[in-house]
């Protein structure tokens, strides 16, 4: 794993994303792997700047998400699909066959989720994914407990998710129980992983991930065997991080 370190939030959003449009210029039909929650969402506000200014075309580029939440219609602000409209999709030229999504709308959650897993394996695998960190180390919505080897899947969410979650709506009975994920062997696949990381409050997290064991009660350790992973934190979680040097380039 390496570090890059970051002022802060904003600096970051544009590291990860000169990281990220560097990628789609040496490889203009990249897999994409794309993560939600509110980490990536200057990322892709600067990747929607640059493809107003410099036109960098995602006509060729197919995505995958993370997860989405289970219950949640599209059309919903607070679904994943939604956000990744908002904030990515409805800016630049990507064509709309290109990108995926786990459907949580799906009546039958199991069918969904291997027609999931097709069609990342039909495309190839992910060339290169976007992570964020949740606090207690999910990764996608791979919670503390979760098998490495598991892939596509209907996860329970924690309390702490929900709670931490709750953020995005009106009220805590409204965020949802369940989300479909991506599993901790579809990232491990990924042929290269960028993770960003920002504030004081995912110190403890990225504290762990960079000295604690690898161990399922903390998903995102397993990253340390990965062996492309670029990590893009800012100063406020770096404060109370130790870092050990070999992860400094
Ligand atoms: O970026 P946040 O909102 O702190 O969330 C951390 C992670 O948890 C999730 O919301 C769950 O998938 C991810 O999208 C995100 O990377």
């Amino acid at each position: 794993m390496k570090m890059i370190t970051a002022k802060d939030y904003s600096n970051m959003s544009e590291k990860a994303a000169a990281y990220l449009l560097d990628k789609i210029k040496q490889a203009p039909d990249l897999t994409l792997g794309l993560a939600t929650g509110g980490t990536p969402i200057e990322t892709y506000k600067c990747l929607v700047q640059d493809h107003k200014k410099n036109n960098t075309t995602y006509q060729h580029i197919t995505t995958f998400n993370l997860d989405e939440y289970i219950g949640v219609k599209a059309e919903d602000p607070n679904s994943y699909y939604h956000y990744m409209k908002e904030h990515l999709f409805d800016h630049v030229d990507i064509p709309k066959q290109q990108i995926n999504i786990p459907n949580g709308m799906a009546s039958d959650l199991e069918q969904e989720c291997k027609e999931y897993e097709q069609k990342i394996a039909d495309r190839g695998g992910i060339d290169l994914q976007l992570l964020g960190l949740g606090s207690n180390g999910h990764i996608g919505f791979n919670e503390p407990g979760t098998a490495f080897d598991s892939t596509t899947h209907v996860i329970e969410l924690t309390q702490a998710t929900r709670e931490a979650n709750a953020r995005f709506f009106d009220k805590m009975e409204e965020v949802p129980k369940q989300a479909i994920t991506m599993g901790i062997a579809n990232i491990m696949k990924s042929r290269e992983i960028l993770l960003i990381v920002s504030g004081e409050k995912k110190s403890k997290a990225l504290d762990r991930l960079l000295n604690g064991e690898i161990d399922p009660s903390f998903p995102a350790s397993i990253l340390k065997k990965h062996p492309n992973v670029t990590i893009i934190a800012d100063e406020a979680v770096l404060k109370h991080t130790r870092v050990p040097s070999t992860f400094l380039q």
